[in-house]
């Protein structure tokens, strides 16, 4: 099962990351959003950081060209018609993502794997949205993309072997390490990162220390790259509240229930650095 053409589905910080480490690698990608707004948006992170490796000397003008010209714009589905695989990575919302799986299984050829990069949400519910659950997996990239190693892949009850050794082969061409899990809420990156910010956020709301207090502890105390409150407003606190909702919900378990500070800024809008607001202002 070789892969030349990737769709990528969901031009924002984790669906460009993912568009520039494929093509960057070779293969062509279309990258696709609901708005041609959106994905020019996704276009322009992406040439931003190319033009940082380029400044560095760390990649020619060529290969940077040679990037860009593999990336094709996308807003209408159809165009997974001919795709060898597609890599979702639209919000995180059950209802998004099974109607979005639905509607590829009916447009994409009959060998097309349909990967997802959730971050929490069971691949066996997404897979069930379609007729070819021993198609459907998880390929779960971390933020930043082009910077962190790890590809978590996630079996589905029905993932055939043969889809998950396509998409490890994959991850490798990737310059990333895959790493195996089964298909539990959080799987393993998020089941145990995401309870530690809500922790903090948690630290946050009871008044135990500042922002910056409980950052610095993290960071000067266990060596973290960034504070959990830092950390959350990266990855984005709608998407840390989406996960905190499928722990608490897929466990049945309240030691997972998501901290009302973290409800009330999402509700209020404050959804981190991608919105210029969250624990800490962005400008
Ligand atoms: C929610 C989920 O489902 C799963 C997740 O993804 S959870 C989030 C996982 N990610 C993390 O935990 C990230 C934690 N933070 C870090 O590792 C680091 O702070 C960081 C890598 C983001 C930045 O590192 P830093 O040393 O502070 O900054 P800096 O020196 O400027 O950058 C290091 C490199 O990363 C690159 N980089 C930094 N931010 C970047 C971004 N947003 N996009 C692309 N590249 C980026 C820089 O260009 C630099 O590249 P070179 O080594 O080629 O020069
Ligand atoms: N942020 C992170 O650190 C990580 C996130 N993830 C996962 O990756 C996925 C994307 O997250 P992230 O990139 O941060 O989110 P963003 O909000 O940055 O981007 C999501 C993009 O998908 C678009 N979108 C929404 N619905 C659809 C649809 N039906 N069809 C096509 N595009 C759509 C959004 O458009 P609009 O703006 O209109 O909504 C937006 O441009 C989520 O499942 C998340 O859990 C995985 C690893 C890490």
């Amino acid at each position: 099962m070789g892969i030349q053409k990737v769709m990528v589905i969901g031009a924002g910080q984790m669906g460009s990351g993912i568009a520039q480490v494929c093509a960057a690698s070779g293969y062509s990608v279309v990258l696709h959003d609901l708005k041609e707004e959106f994905v020019e948006r996704g276009i322009s992170t992406i040439h931003k950081n190319l033009n940082r490796q380029v400044d560095k000397g760390k990649l020619s003008q060529e290969d940077m060209a040679e990037t860009v010209q593999k990336i094709q714009r996308s807003t209408d589905l159809q165009n997974a018609k001919n795709v060898d695989l597609v890599i979702e990575a639209a919000v995180e919302n059950m209802r998004i993502k099974t109607e979005l799986f639905a509607e590829l299984d009916k447009i994409c050829p009959e060998g097309t794997i349909l990967a997802t990069n959730t971050s929490s949400l069971p691949i066996t519910e997404i897979a069930a949205a379609t007729s070819r659950p021993e198609k459907v997996i998880g390929m779960h990239f971390m933020n930043p993309v082009p910077v962190m190693k790890l590809v978590e892949i996630i079996r589905g009850l029905a993932t055939a072997d043969e889809v998950y050794q396509t998409v490890e082969d994959m991850a490798k061409a990737l310059n990333k390490v895959p790493v195996e899990v089964n298909d539990f809420p959080g799987f393993v990156s998020n089941r145990i990162l995401m309870p530690m910010i809500n922790e903090a956020i948690y630290t946050l709301y009871e008044g135990v220390a500042t922002k910056e207090a409980i950052d610095d502890v993290m960071k000067l105390g266990m060596n973290h790259p960034m504070g959990p409150l830092t950390l959350a407003d990266f990855i984005g606190l709608d998407t840390c509240l989406y996960i905190m909702e499928t722990l608490h919900e897929g466990f049945g378990d309240d030691k997972y229930r998501p901290c009302p500070l973290l409800r009330k800024y999402v509700k209020a809008g404050w959804l981190g650095r991608k919105s210029g607001r969250g624990f800490y202002s962005y400008s």
